[in-house]
């Protein structure tokens, strides 16, 4: 009985596929470094490296947007294509999500896709984060984030839906939802995300204050589960998936989805209302402006 409301739900939160797939080269294989069989093959798309090992049952998702892995609609519908590809195989049971961009794990919402666009992009764009979190959040594989860079907002909203996070002890590496900084509000499903992580009280002041913690202050808060030297993430991350892969897996899966529900379904009910919500806001004159002078900032702050 409760195997089969898991697998309903799951099934509801499979949502229709995007035929939006611009300049994706979606499905290539090649073979990983160092040959080997099929369970040495990497797969995956233009922004989307998969190395998959089918002995262990555990593939590594390396994100490449250069140079920030802005979340790109392109971006987000390669991960989303590439975690139901993982899904789909019953060799894999977990997914190591990290970076192949040097210092940033990923620099969440592409900026320049809801800046000067109209609001058929933007609700586009946003459902497909919508949809991003869902096949995240409640995925029936475990996901270990391996965070090797700054890990803000979108970012940080990526590694949240995960199950575990190991952290790279690198000051410059911050974690968290900054929306207030950029004059923007964070939706209430990343709210939620934050509460049922970090607790009511350090989400309510971490949120007003668009706060980004560096490692030790993001382990002390409860944002990520482990801190370790930059060469040990890969490695950490590994062996905590071992942890997590030795319960076995209906159990886990089963009580992931008791936890993680309600939350997923209170965007589910209100998915198109958010869309609009979403549109609306960023379309606005005020917050265009904003968002305008928030990205001239970064281009100017180079070198
Ligand atoms: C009702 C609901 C309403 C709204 C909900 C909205 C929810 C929003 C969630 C979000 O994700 S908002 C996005 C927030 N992201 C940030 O604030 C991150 C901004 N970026 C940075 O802080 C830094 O770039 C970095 C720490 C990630 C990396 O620093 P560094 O390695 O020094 O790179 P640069 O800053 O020099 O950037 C290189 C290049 O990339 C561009 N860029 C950076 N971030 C973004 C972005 N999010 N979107 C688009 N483009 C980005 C940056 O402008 C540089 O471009 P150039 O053309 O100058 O090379």
């Amino acid at each position: 009985m409760a195997l089969a409301s898991g697998v309903r739900f799951a099934e509801r939160a499979l949502l229709r596929p995007w035929a939006l797939l611009r300049g994706t080269t979606l499905g290539r294989t090649e073979p990983a470094a160092g040959g080997g069989g099929d369970g040495a093959r990497r797969f995956g798309s233009q922004r989307v490296l998969v190395e998959p090992d089918a002995a262990s049952g555990v593939a590594v998702m390396k994100l490449r947007n250069p140079p920030v892995n802005a979340l790109s609609l392109e971006l987000l519908t390669e991960l989303v294509i590439s975690l139901e590809k993982l899904e789909n195989d019953k060799t894999f049971r977990g997914v190591i999500l990290t970076s192949d961009c040097p210092r940033v794990f990923c620099a969440g919402l592409d900026l320049t896709e809801i800046c000067g666009r109209n609001p058929a992009h933007c609700a586009e764009y946003w459902k497909a984060m919508q949809e991003l979190w869902l096949r995240t959040y409640l995925s029936s594989l475990v996901l270990v984030a391996a965070i090797n860079g700054a890990c803000p907002a979108g970012g940080c909203i990526i590694a949240l839906s995960c199950d575990c996070r190991v952290l790279a002890d690198n000051p410059k590496y911050r974690i968290g939802l900054n929306e207030t900084l950029l004059g923007i509000i964070a939706p209430f499903w990343l709210k939620d995300t934050y509460v049922n992580t970090i607790g009511h009280r350090a989400s309510e002041q971490a949120l007003q204050l668009g706060s980004l913690f560096p490692p030790a202050e993001a382990l002390q808060v409860g944002l990520v589960d482990q801190v370790v030297p930059e060469d040990q993430v890969q490695s950490t991350a590994l062996s905590e998936m071992a942890r997590w892969l030795a319960v076995p897996d209906h159990a886990r899966q089963l009580t992931k989805n008791m936890m993680r529900k309600a939350t997923a379904d209170r965007l589910l009910r209100q998915r198109d209302a958010d869309t609009q919500n979403f549109v609306s806001f960023v379309c606005r004159d005020s917050i265009q402006k904003s968002l305008q002078a928030y990205l001239e900032k970064l281009r100017q702050r180079k070198g």
